[in-house]
């Protein structure tokens, strides 16, 4: 089932468009990344979604909800984590979870979201002594406190150390588990990949591509590269007349070969016939950022 319907989203700050013609469908249960370089409009567009601004064209509908007009309602369905959120540094962790619970008709148990977020030891300290990682997951446990059936949440992990990102991946993917439907904005590659269903590439306020992460790096093109470095000298012929190759660089004394089929059986295979061993032998798969590189003309991490 649907839960969330984009269509056509136009939205302009004076000069600026920050979303043009932006079209995408979210179903239930699902998370659906909105992938794109800073500026690219992915908050523009959830801030639409929520009804926090008013489109200048196209059409939403939110659980069957227009979040403009029907914003009252939709309030008490959809869960927002946006950047940055700040609280007064001397709320406690529980008096926080309280406040926002009179904010909803159907609030959630306070102690079971603190327990899910593990925030549990740290119920009763301030807000301004919990750390970056702590922080966050008290946004997310806000965003989630009236028991909302869509959670959005934007640049969920920006600034957290690694130990930090992977446990929030970790707690998105259990909030996933009890059905609600999450969107989630990013401009981290690996992020997007571990977590979405599907994914919204956004660049210069526009959809550049939409898909599973599996199926974008499908659409990059399916060439892979085997680098080595060989025992002994050869001829760059011995591997650019194999029809699976396309290119072959040099660096250094490694060599990068670039390639489709099963590039590394054919490219070991002809060293082999030269008695030429490949040593510190690898393959890099095509990812996601090679997958943006190849839908936009440019890395999402410059
Ligand atoms: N309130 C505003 N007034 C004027 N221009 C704005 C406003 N908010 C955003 N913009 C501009 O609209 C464009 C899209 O911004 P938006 O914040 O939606 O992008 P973003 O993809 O979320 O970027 P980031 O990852 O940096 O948050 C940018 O060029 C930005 O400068």
């Amino acid at each position: 089932m649907t839960a969330i319907e984009v269509c056509n989203l136009t939205k302009r700050y004076g000069d600026t468009v920050a979303a043009r013609d932006i079209s995408f469908t979210v179903e239930q249960g699902e998370i659906f990344g909105i992938l794109g370089p800073n500026g690219a409009g992915k908050t523009t567009t959830v801030e639409c979604v929520v009804g926090l601004r008013t489109a200048d064209a196209g059409s939403i509908n939110v659980l069957g909800l227009d979040p403009v007009r029907q914003r009252a309602a939709l309030r008490h369905e959809v869960g927002v984590q946006l950047q940055e959120s700040r609280l007064p540094d001397k709320i406690r962790v529980d008096e926080a979870v309280a406040l926002f619970r009179t904010f909803y008709r159907r609030p959630a148990d306070g102690d079971q979201l603190l327990s899910l977020l593990g925030l549990t030891d740290k119920r009763r300290t301030q807000y301004r002594h919990l750390s970056g990682g702590q922080k966050q997951r008290l946004s997310v446990a806000l965003a989630l406190v009236g028991s909302p059936r869509v959670a959005v949440l934007d640049e969920l992990t920006t600034g957290l150390d690694p130990q930090a990102r992977r446990d929030t991946w970790e707690l998105i993917e259990q909030v996933r588990d009890t059905g609600v439907t999450i969107i989630l904005v990013t401009h981290f590659m690996d992020e997007a990949e571990r977590l979405c269903d599907r994914l919204a590439l956004i660049d210069g306020g526009q959809v550049v591509a939409l898909d599973t992460p599996a199926g974008l790096v499908a659409q990059a093109g399916k060439e892979q590269r085997v680098r080595f470095r060989p025992a002994r000298p050869f001829d760059d012929a011995l591997l650019t007349e194999l029809p699976e190759v396309s290119m072959v660089r040099r660096q250094g004394e490694q060599v990068t070969v670039s390639g489709t089929g099963n590039l590394l059986h054919t490219v070991t295979a002809a060293l082999a016939r030269q008695q030429i061993i490949a040593q510190d032998l690898r393959v890099d798969q095509v990812s996601l950022d090679d997958a943006f590189v190849a839908l936009t003309g440019r890395s999402l991490e410059s």
